[in-house]
């Protein structure tokens, strides 16, 4: 069901609204008859916005500026959609905005609106003492007698007659209670200068209803519409209003250079990133690049930002990191033909000429480990000699290996590089090291003010060399976010073979808030055993601390005979959704089928669209709700959280005879198969529906796991 009821009821609503606003108008206008002697204009600037007092916002009139001595802020408006710092301009000439400069009549008034941004930076720092964000803040100019609905940085700019329906047509940020709290604070840390001035509420007024010169104060049926519109979106989240007094420092804080936040899975690393996004946007006018390393996710962040912090929507860019490289050499004229089945061709040759029987084999005899000791070690540190390779330290791998078998992986490199070249096809560490090449001769322009990168611990060396190249060394520039824990990608390595120093700009986030306690501490036993690798170092204990908070969930455990019956019980259980969803029309909106291999993905795409079950495939899905269950691999999954998880078959890889007396690359492979399966159990807020079968039909692996 869409947001908010019916549309009937949605309508009746709506309508009822504005017919309240358009009747308090009248009363608001007698009292702001009082309160301003001034212009009709400005009183009827003051009328709309106490008209608004009688659908749930609160208003306060004329109140002093802490830290000046003598300067006053027009009015605070704090309602369902936010709190607005407000400033009243009465011009004789309509204001204009070019080319990010505020005119009137020619002359320029940026100045008022760096006045106006200061003093909504005084607020923020009140807000965020209670825990709310500086993207439910912001400034507003309003225009008495000019028509104008525009934004100027941070600034929003309305008109009277645009005033009341803008607002009403905000989001719902604040609950009624929320109001209630976030008034009172504010209104006493922005004392009233002359409180006699403006009761707060119409209602308490005693003035006689009056009829309005020139008719009514804003059109009923605009904001009937507003108001229909705010109805048909949904709430926006808690946390993107509210959020908790860590996660607020760490959004908010300066830091004098590259930072980096870790936590635990569910901890609101991104939440975090998504808001001092928002923060740094609204200090400065640089562009802020937000990377990440799956494909999907940027544009699933892009649309919960665009929810919570529209205002900034145009000044952060939401990129893959190999999508904004390839981007970036395209801009500059560079070509590279990326073409990884190619790139894979040339791989292959190069196992069965000088891999296959050489002293590789004693270590693992199978490709897939030495591809990846090529894109993760060799090529993902950007080594350019067997000397380099010799001594480096293979962070994240287990299997030692002698000189012999580095010999060997690097011959096994150079042939690959030479068949690769002689096809003249790059892979994805080509795009990356181009990249960062051509960073290093001609830098970014404009530069970006700030990256931040999520899920960083999917990077390989040179991925994060090339955004500390973007980023630099200065203030607020670099801000590294993830968890060693999740890495899905074996080889890994330090800050500081990346030349990156974040000494005294760390921070820890150790509150779950995404998963039921016993979906975590199923997820927990999984990895309690494998110690891991985080940026700065060992991490010898895979249990970590973590504080929860509580919320109702629950782990479904399906032991089937086999693949046949284990499927079916699949598809029951997808089926049953509704019915636990308290009879929800919606629930596989919010329910994904996670596999741990391409195959077994086409695998139950046929059977789900064989049973009638819409699926939507993760590389489409952009975090809006579409009534399909999502299928994606447990990789593509990375950073998405769903309120339903499936995990078909999801022990399969994890099978002791994998662990017991196999060599060591096995063991190291199954110690990442138990990291991806974390991954995707932790992706379940309130169901995880874990599934296995004794003889199952095997579905391969595959030879290719990048997922881009
Ligand atoms: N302050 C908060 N109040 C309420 N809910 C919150 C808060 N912070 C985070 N959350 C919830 O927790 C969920 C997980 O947050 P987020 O995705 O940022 O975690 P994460 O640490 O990046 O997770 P992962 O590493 O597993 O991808 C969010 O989707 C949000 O619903």
């Amino acid at each position: 069901m869409a947001a908010g009821g019916s549309a009937g009821e949605r309508g009746r609503r709506a309508r009822e609204q504005a017919l309240e606003l358009a009747r308090r108008s009248r009363e608001a206008y007698a009292v702001a008859a009082r309160w301003e002697a001034g212009a009709e204009a400005e009183r009827v600037v003051a009328a709309s916005l106490v008209s608004l007092t009688a659908v749930g916002w609160r208003l306060l009139v004329d109140r002093h500026w802490p830290g000046t001595r003598a300067a006053n802020i027009d009015m605070i408006l704090i309602g369902p959609g936010g709190v607005f710092v407000i400033d009243v301009k009465r011009w004789r000439e309509p204001p204009a905005v070019a080319d990010d400069h505020l005119t009137t009549g020619g002359e320029n008034r940026d100045g008022e609106v760096a006045k106006l941004l200061a003093m909504t930076r005084t607020a923020d720092e009140q807000v965020a003492s209670l825990g709310m964000s500086p993207v439910a803040l912001r400034p507003l100019m309003v225009f008495a007698g000019h028509r104008i609905d525009a934004r100027l940085g941070r600034v929003r700019l309305l008109g009277h007659p645009d005033l009341v329906h803008a607002l009403v047509a905000e989001p719902k940020r604040l609950t009624p209670a929320l109001v209630g709290i976030v008034g009172d604070h504010l209104a006493q840390v922005f004392p009233a200068y002359d409180s006699a001035a403006l009761k707060e509420d119409a209602a308490a007024a005693p003035a006689a209803p009056v009829e309005i010169e020139g008719g009514a104060l804003f059109q009923t049926e605009d904001v009937e519409k507003a108001a229909m519109e705010s109805l048909l979106h949904a709430p926006i989240e808690q946390w993107m209003t509210f959020l908790d007094p860590d996660q607020v420092g760490l959004a908010r804080r300066d830091w004098s250079g590259p930072a980096r936040i870790t936590g635990p899975a569910g901890t609101g690393k991104t939440v975090v990133g998504l808001h001092r996004a928002a923060h740094l946007a609204g200090r400065s006018s640089g562009r802020i690049l937000y990377v990440t390393f799956v494909n999907n996710l940027p544009r699933v962040q892009k649309n919960l930002f665009a929810r919570m912090a529209s205002t900034f929507l145009d000044r952060v860019e939401f990129r893959s990191l190999h999508g904004w490289a390839s981007a970036f050499l395209a801009e500059r004229g560079a070509g590279l033909t990326l073409n990884p089945p190619r790139a894979d061709d040339a791989f292959s040759r190069a196992w069965l000429t000088v891999g296959r029987d050489s002293a590789l084999a004693e270590i693992d005899p199978s490709p897939g480990y030495w591809r990846e000791e090529i894109d993760h070690v060799i090529k993902g540190r950007g080594l350019t000699s067997l000397e380099e390779y010799r001594t480096v330290a293979r962070h994240g791998r287990r299997t030692a290996l002698q000189p012999a078998h580095r010999e060997a992986a690097w011959l096994l490199y150079e042939e690959y590089e030479m068949l690769r070249e002689a096809r003249g096809v790059g892979d994805f560490n080509d795009v990356l090291l181009a990249a960062l090449e051509e960073l290093r001769e001609r830098p970014a322009d404009p530069p970006y003010s700030a990256v931040i990168v999520d899920e960083v611990q999917d990077l390989t060396l040179i991925g994060v060399r090339l955004l500390h190249a973007l980023s630099g060394d200065g203030p607020n520039g670099l801000l590294l976010i993830g968890d060693g824990q999740q890495a899905v990608y074996p080889g890994g390595f330090r800050l500081a073979d990346a030349g990156i120093a974040v000494k005294g700009r760390g921070a820890v986030l150790r509150t779950n808030y995404r998963n039921a306690a016993r979906i975590l501490e199923a997820a927990m036993e999984v990895v309690s055993d494998d110690p891991f690798d985080d940026l700065d170092g060992p991490n010898p204990n895979g249990r970590r601390a973590v504080d929860l908070t509580y919320h109702e969930g629950e782990v479904l455990r399906v032991d089937a005979a086999g693949a046949e019956e284990h499927d079916r019980r699949l598809v029951e259980a997808i089926r049953a959704l509704p019915e636990r969803d308290g009879g929800g029309a919606t629930a596989l909106a919010d329910s994904v089928v996670l596999c741990r291999s391409r195959r077994e993905i086409e695998q139950y795409h046929r059977l789900f669209a064989r049973e009638g079950i819409p699926v939507l495939r993760l590389e489409s899905y952009d975090g809006r709700p579409v009534e399909a269950i999502k299928l994606g691999t447990y990789r593509r999954a990375k950073g998405l959280e769903f309120k339903n998880v499936f995990l078909p078959h999801h022990d399969h890889d994890l099978s002791p005879g994998l662990e017991k007396g196999a060599g060591a690359a096995e063991g190291e492979r199954a110690e990442l198969a138990r990291r991806q399966l974390f991954v995707a159990m932790t992706r379940a807020r309130d169901l995880l529906w874990l599934g296995s079968a004794d003889k199952i039909h095997e579905p391969g692996r595959t030879a290719d796991n990048t997922e881009l």
